[in-house]
């Protein structure tokens, strides 16, 4: 893919991302990486969407240099790199603060699995990172927030829960591309709106049945999957 294909990919996701209400002035940030060439395209920093152009987009590697663009790269790019050297199959990673997912993290709390629809699009809990340490604050906050969300998913598979919130900060999501990981970030918003919904209901209620939860996931991602036209 070239940068400008790169770009303009990444772009039109940041588009989306506002579109879709998810965002507010200069939050949130989406990239996409291109693999084969060890470099990724991020939304520049303090740029907010409805002056945002295709040309303002920030190219860079792996090691967070800058490859190609006039602007600074997203002040959160440490984390998606981090993110991309570590989940090795996702192709995108969107950043937002919208409402109710950051309500969640506020609270430090994982995202139950409650019912279906979230079990149709992540496989149990949602999880929340740990809350970092001092330390790692003062050593390099946005690599240290990348570090706090894969020690979340320690033992788990990130394919399978393409979202994750982190602690008093707010949601990051990832897929197979930028549009993937904004498309996660839309659903990440409802479910996480319908689990505060269920949690004011029923403060005292559990998450649903494993079988319901596999049934739910497996029959849209396993590989016997059934569900659409595929
Ligand atoms: O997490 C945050 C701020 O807490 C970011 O989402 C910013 O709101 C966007 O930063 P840039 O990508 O514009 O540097």
């Amino acid at each position: 893919m070239s940068y400008s294909d790169l770009k303009e990919a990444a772009w039109a996701a940041n588009m989306e991302l506002n579109e879709r209400g998810l965002v507010l002035y200069t939050w949130g940030n989406v990239s996409q990486i291109d693999r084969d060439a060890g470099v990724l395209a991020i939304k520049p920093s303090g740029v907010s969407y409805d002056k945002l152009t295709v040309d303002d987009m920030v190219v860079v590697d792996l090691d967070n240099q800058v490859v190609e663009g006039k602007l600074k790269p997203s002040s959160d790019t440490r984390t998606h790199t981090h993110l991309y050297r570590h989940f090795e199959t996702i192709g995108g990673i969107t950043h937002t603060h919208s409402t109710h997912a950051t309500a969640w993290a506020q609270a430090q709390q994982p995202i139950p699995c409650f019912g279906t629809t979230h079990a149709d699009y992540a496989y149990g809990e949602i999880p929340c990172t740990a809350v970092m340490r001092d330390e790692q604050i003062e050593r390099d906050y946005e690599e240290e927030t990348g570090v706090q969300i894969t020690e979340a998913f320690a033992g788990r598979n990130p394919v399978e829960t393409p979202m994750v919130i982190v602690a008093g900060h707010a949601p990051f999501t990832w897929g197979k591309d930028a549009a993937e990981s904004v498309y996660n970030a839309v659903v990440l918003e409802e479910v996480a709106r319908m689990a505060l919904y269920t949690r004011m209901i029923d403060p005292t209620r559990g998450p649903l049945k494993q079988a319901i939860v596999d049934k739910h996931y497996l029959r849209k991602h396993g590989k016997n999957s059934y569900y659409g036209q595929g």
